[in-house]
Order: C-alpha cells, then structure tokens, then sequence
C-alpha cells in the first residue's frame, strides 16, 4: 500500500482516529471564536429539545425559540484563521455542524428552513477548505470527538500492547508514542481509556453510542495494518508471501471480531428508546420536501449544497475499506464520485451507490485510501482466485479436480474466514438496527395510534382533533418516520443493509 500517516492520515495505534487528542475549544488559540464555543455551550447546558418531540412544553419552546433568536443576531466570523491549522478547521467544522443541526432540528417540524448568516457562511466556508459536506458528520461525532480519561487509568495497567498490531511499524510514527519501556502515551487513547467530549443531549445513551463507534475504529487500527501487509506480500507473491497472506488473514478474521465486540459493546449504556426518542432526532440533516436556505451563501459565490444527509457510522472509513480491500462487491470508490460506479440507476439506488454517497461524508485523506484501495492492481481476491484456479489445474487427481494442495486450502479457508467475519459483523449491526431503531419505531407507531392522536393513514391527521397544532404535527412526524425507517443517512434501511450483508455472505470463494 505504500502508506505513508500523512498520505491518507491513518495512524498505527489509533487508525483513522488521530493519535493525539482533538482541540477542545477554539478560542484557546483564537479568542474571536468563544461567541460560537459559548453559544454550543448554553445550547447543550439549556438541554434544548427536539422540536419534534410530542409534548414540548412552552418553557421547552421558550427556551429553544431564544436560543435560535440568539444564533440568528450573533455576527458572521470570518473563517479565515481557521485555515492554517487541520485541528482547527475539526474543532470548527464540530462546532458549527452541532450549531446548525442544534438550530434546524429545534425548529418545529416540517417549519420552512433558513440557516442565518452566522453559520451559514462559516460553516460553508470551512467545509469547503475540507472538502466535507456542511453538515454533521460521523468525523464530527466520533473520530474529532474524543479526549482521554485523565482520572480513570485503564484496567490492569498501562495499555501496553493492547492495540499493538503485527505490522505496526508500517503506518506511519509508533516509537515517539511510547516511552522507553514500550507503554504508551497517557494521552494516547485505546479502547479502555477514551471518553467522548460533546453530545447533544447529556445523555449517557449518546454517549455510548459514539463510544462504540470510536472502540470500532481503535481496533479497527490493527486491520489496516494488517491489510498494508498483505498487500506489500501481494507484492511478492511467491509462495512463501502467500503462507503469510494466510496467516495475516487468520488475524485479520479476529480483529474483525474485535471489532464487532466493540460495536456490540453499545448496549451496555446505550438504552434503544432513549437513543431513538431523544438522540437520534439531532443527527437529522435536511429532509425530502423542505429543502434549506443557505442565507448569504448565493452572494458570496457558493454553490447549494448537495450533501447534507446526517451523519451515519456508514461514513465510517474502516468498514469500507475491508470492504474493498476482501473485494467483497459492496463499494468500489472512484474519483469522479460517479454514483453509478456500483451499478446504480437513477430509479433504484443499489446498496454500492448508497454506500459510495456515504464517502462524500468522510475526511478527504480518509476517502483518498479507499480510492487506492479500488485501484490497486494488488487485488487480494483475485490474487486468491488465481491460485485456487492453478492449484486446481495442478491437481493430477482426476477423479476429484476439486482438491487444492494444503497451502491453498488453508489460504482460502482463511480468506473465507474473514468474509464471514464481517458477514458476522453486519449480522450483529442488523440486530442492534432491528433494537435500536425498527422495534422503537413500532413501539411508538403502536402508542400513538392507540393514543387516538395518530390514525394508520398520516393523511386523517390533517383533521382536527383534541390535541394542540403543535403535537398534532409532532405525532403526524413521528407516525411518517416510524413508517418510513429511514436511515440518518436517508437510505431505506431495512433494504439496505439486508443488501450489504447478503452480498458480504455471497462474497466467499469456493
Ligand atoms: C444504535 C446504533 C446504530 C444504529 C441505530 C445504526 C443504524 C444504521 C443505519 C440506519 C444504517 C443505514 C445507513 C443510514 O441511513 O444511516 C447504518 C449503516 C451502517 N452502520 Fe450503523 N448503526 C449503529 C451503530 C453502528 C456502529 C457502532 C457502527 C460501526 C462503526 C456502524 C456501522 C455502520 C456501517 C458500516 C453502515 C453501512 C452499511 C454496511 O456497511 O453494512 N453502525 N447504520
């Protein structure tokens, strides 16, 4: 692969996480920035609410209708400053995507939606030197969201080893991170000692839920050593690379386990009905129907923008790059940004187009790997096809030309191994789905009709009936999206991921 840290910014330990901790507040090293750190900080202290929660009450509405007034009146900073630096443009990218999703999703639903000047203009501007959507992403949430616990030291020890990979001198700096006994950093996170910095709403469900996610990229780290390695074997290929390809694939099968523990590690903390009654409402970007206004943003020559679905841990980096790198079918990346690379027609989106709309949302070196994985001409499963085809050809047992020498058996048992193991894993994140977002939506569909506020068909709802207009529209929004399951992302979730886990389990070699 050739990788190089600063190429496609991956770090050895920590993976697409960054090895040292994210800038808490901007105005540390830029004052002019305190009015939007401190305007963020009321808005998570006020505990603003959904404006599509049912039952808001007035002081709710107060609350929320002031802290927007105040957005709308603070002045425009220039984001000029925040050009020099990558770990400003992340803290200010943070801190203007919760702004404007704190602002568009207190907004009663379906209310007309103008983004004011004060984060309009920044917010594009500094997407723009990113080349990132103007809107919340995963990097947002998890990957730029993190420090590391101070007061908890982690159990049994310095985290000696406990990330360490087989090839980890490869990517990128390890030594300077550890001190001359071999531990590492106190400020280095790992699996045990990170902690999130910024949730919307205080809650420990949320949490946990981006906590998950960065214990997924922190093991995750170990796979794209590993698939660095194999790829310099490919390199090789001979047949001594290719016994080592057998073995690191062996490994690789475990991180991927590793990393479905950490994504399973969600339920200890993440409760289903908090996550989908009051996290997930704050992730939601625009919405079908009630497209945004970007105030300012035509005069000062920027283009609408086009990419402004909420974040997703699809955008996660890591998961599609296993993806392309087993050649599993479900995402190829391109530069163009063709969409219709994987096959997709402007009537049916195919899971590989919707996965490719979600690099649009990953950092830009991030998104740069997965290209160079796509295009490699070291492809692991056809290298594998080839030398399950030779061996077969090579087989002089007539009666059985199935049987593959010992070498090549155990290299594709080991390839297979890892296929199943990220088949595993989308298993498991379709179960956490079906508890996190399919049983609550039915749960509250259930409620609310029984409730008498919410009839099966949204068209009756627009007859009046004993509730106010405002938790009329509340109940009306909740019964749509309870129906529709969308994803944050804007896929039809249910068919979407049974999609790429069916393709995942199609994907073995025989
Ligand atoms: C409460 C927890 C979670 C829920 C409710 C959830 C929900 C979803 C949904 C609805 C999608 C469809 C795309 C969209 O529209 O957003 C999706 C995709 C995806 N999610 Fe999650 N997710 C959760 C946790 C995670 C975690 C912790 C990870 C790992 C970092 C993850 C990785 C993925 C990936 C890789 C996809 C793309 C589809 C695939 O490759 O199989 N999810 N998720």
């Amino acid at each position: 692969m050739s990788t190089t840290t600063d190429q496609f910014d991956i770090h050895t330990h920590t993976g697409f996480m960054p090895p040292e901790a994210p800038l808490r507040r901007l105005s540390v090293y830029l004052t002019q920035y305190e009015a939007w750190e401190v305007i963020l900080d009321d808005a998570i202290g006020l505990r603003l609410q959904l404006g599509s929660k049912e039952d808001l009450t007035s002081a709710e509405v107060t609350a929320s209708a002031r802290w927007r007034a105040r957005l709308e009146k603070m002045p425009v900073l220039s984001g000029e400053p925040l050009m020099s630096s990558e770990h400003f443009l992340r803290r200010a990218h943070h801190v203007l995507a919760y702004l404007l999703h704190f602002y568009v999703n207190s907004l009663p639903p379906s209310t007309p939606v103008i983004i004011p000047h004060s984060i309009s203009l920044p917010i594009l501007s500094v997407s723009c030197k990113m080349d990132l959507p103007p809107v919340l992403t995963y990097s947002d949430n998890v990957l730029y969201n993190w420090h590391v616990s101070e007061t908890e030291p982690p159990k049994g020890g310095l985290s000696k080893g406990v990330i360490a990979g087989p090839a980890e001198s490869m990517l990128g700096p390890s030594s300077a991170d550890k001190d001359a006994f071999g531990f590492y950093s106190p400020k280095f996170p790992t699996v045990d000692r990170v902690t999130v910095l910024q949730t919307f709403t205080s809650t420990r469900s949320e949490e946990v839920f981006y906590l998950a996610s960065q214990r997924v990229e922190l093991a995750g780290a170990r796979a794209l050593a590993l698939m660095e390695t194999v790829l310099d074997e490919l390199f090789l290929s001979d047949d001594l690379a290719f016994r080592r390809i057998t073995s690191y694939l062996d490994s690789l099968a475990s991180v991927i386990a590793e990393m479905q523990q950490a994504l399973e590690s969600l339920k200890d903390g993440c409760e289903p009905e908090v996550f989908y009654g009051e996290v997930r409402g704050w992730f939601f970007g625009e919405k079908e129907g009630n497209p945004w206004v970007w105030e300012g943003a035509e005069e000062a020559g920027f283009e609408k923008p086009t990419k402004t679905k909420g974040p997703s841990a699809g955008q996660s980096t890591v998961i599609h790059a296993l993806d392309i790198f087993l050649g599993l079918g479900n995402c190829v990346a391109t530069r163009d940004g063709d969409a219709s690379a994987n096959g997709g027609e402007a009537s049916y989106r195919s899971p590989g187009s919707l996965l490719r709309d979600m690099q649009a949302y990953m950092p830009e070196r991030h998104r740069a790997l997965l290209i160079h994985l796509s295009v490699t001409p070291r492809q692991l499963r056809a290298a594998i096809d080839g030398r399950v085809a030779s061996s077969r050809a090579m087989s002089s047992d007539d009666w059985d030309s199935e049987s593959l020498d010992t070498d090549t058996q155990a290299l594709l048992d080991a390839y297979n191994a890892s296929v199943a193991a990220v088949r595993s894993l989308r298993d498991g994140h379709i179960r956490i789905v079906a508890a996190y977002i399919v049983s609550p939506a039915a749960n509250e569909r259930t409620r609310l009709t029984e409730k008498g506020s919410a009839k099966d068909d949204v068209t009756e709802l627009e007859t009046p009936v004993d509730i106010g207009k405002a938790s009329r529209t509340a109940a009306q929004h909740a019964v749509k999206e309870a129906r529709e399951l969308k994803g944050t992302g804007g896929t039809d979730l249910v068919r979407f991921l049974k999609g790429v886990r069916d393709q995942t389990a199609h994907a073995a070699l025989i």
